[in-house]
């Protein structure tokens, strides 16, 4: 079977401390992968190994049968692989609808003849109206980004990262200061979002990650400490001690 992602034992160094220590996952198609752990676990460090901002100093990244450990960020992109936009890349005069127009017209390139333009312009306002169909934002679509809350914001991050079309979309942290609310719609948009790619997310909220995640890894100092479902996370006395602690003790 190839696996979305494969991870084989990863290290990676920084001086004496070894933040990313023989690590090994998979996650495969059609899956939410969750990543967790305390503060200083090495999650980000992972994450920048898969993403290429970072070099392993030993072990291989195979992204859908492919070794992507020593290529460049932008080759993984297009090899499919995604992360969310970070809010400071959303253009704040544009509205909803054409930040994603924009990101579809990207992805398309000038892959397309001067006489074919007019309908290759209402196939992108058709994906767009479809991306957002099934969204929170989609009574939002013709308000300028300036003007939307937070949650919409990351919201629309999420969906522009998907009309990428990743086969496999990296999250980090996607609760990070949202209200309640908005965490119930952002866990709704990435359940609706798991048939379109595989995700591997990181996360500190644990509602979320329990509520998402068909298999959760434990990372502490470096080393992947348990995998399993959230039952099995949820019952493992490693876990329970080291991360969990007297929350769920
Ligand atoms: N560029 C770097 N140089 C030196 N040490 C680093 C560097 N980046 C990370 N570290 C160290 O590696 C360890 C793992 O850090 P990392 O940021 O990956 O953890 P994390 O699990 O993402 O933490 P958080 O949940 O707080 O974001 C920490 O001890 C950190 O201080």
């Amino acid at each position: 079977m190839t696996h979305v992602l494969e991870i084989s034992g990863l290290v990676k160094t920084f001086g004496g401390l070894t933040a990313t220590d023989h690590v090994s996952l998979t996650v495969n198609s059609g899956e939410i992968h969750a990543l967790i752990g305390p503060n200083g676990a090495g999650k980000s460090t992972l994450i920048n190994q898969i993403c290429g901002e970072l070099i392993p100093n030993a072990g291989q990244i195979h992204l859908a049968g492919r070794d992507i450990t020593r290529l460049a960020p932008a080759e993984r992109v297009a090899l499919g692989l995604g992360r969310t936009f970070q809010i400071t890349s959303l253009l704040d005069d544009m509205t909803v609808r054409e930040n994603l127009g924009l990101v579809i017209q990207a992805r398309e390139g000038g892959n397309f003849r001067i006489f074919d333009r007019a309908v290759r312009r209402a196939e992108i306002w058709d994906e767009v109206e479809q991306s957002l169909q099934t969204s929170a934002l989609a009574v939002r679509a013709g308000v300028r980004v300036a003007d939307l809350a937070h949650g919409e914001k990351k919201q629309l991050e999420l969906l522009m990262a998907l009309a990428q079309r990743p086969r496999l979309l990296l999250l980090d942290e996607p609760m990070a200061g949202l209200g309640h609310l908005e965490s119930q719609q952002m866990i709704a948009a990435l359940h609706a979002a798991r048939a379109e790619c595989a995700m591997l997310l990181v996360e500190h909220d644990m509602e979320a990650v329990f509520a998402l995640a068909d298999r959760i890894s434990v990372l502490v100092y470096g080393r992947i400490i348990a995998a399993g479902t959230a039952d099995d996370i949820r019952a493992n006395p490693a876990v329970r001690e080291a991360y969990l602690g007297e929350e769920d003790a």
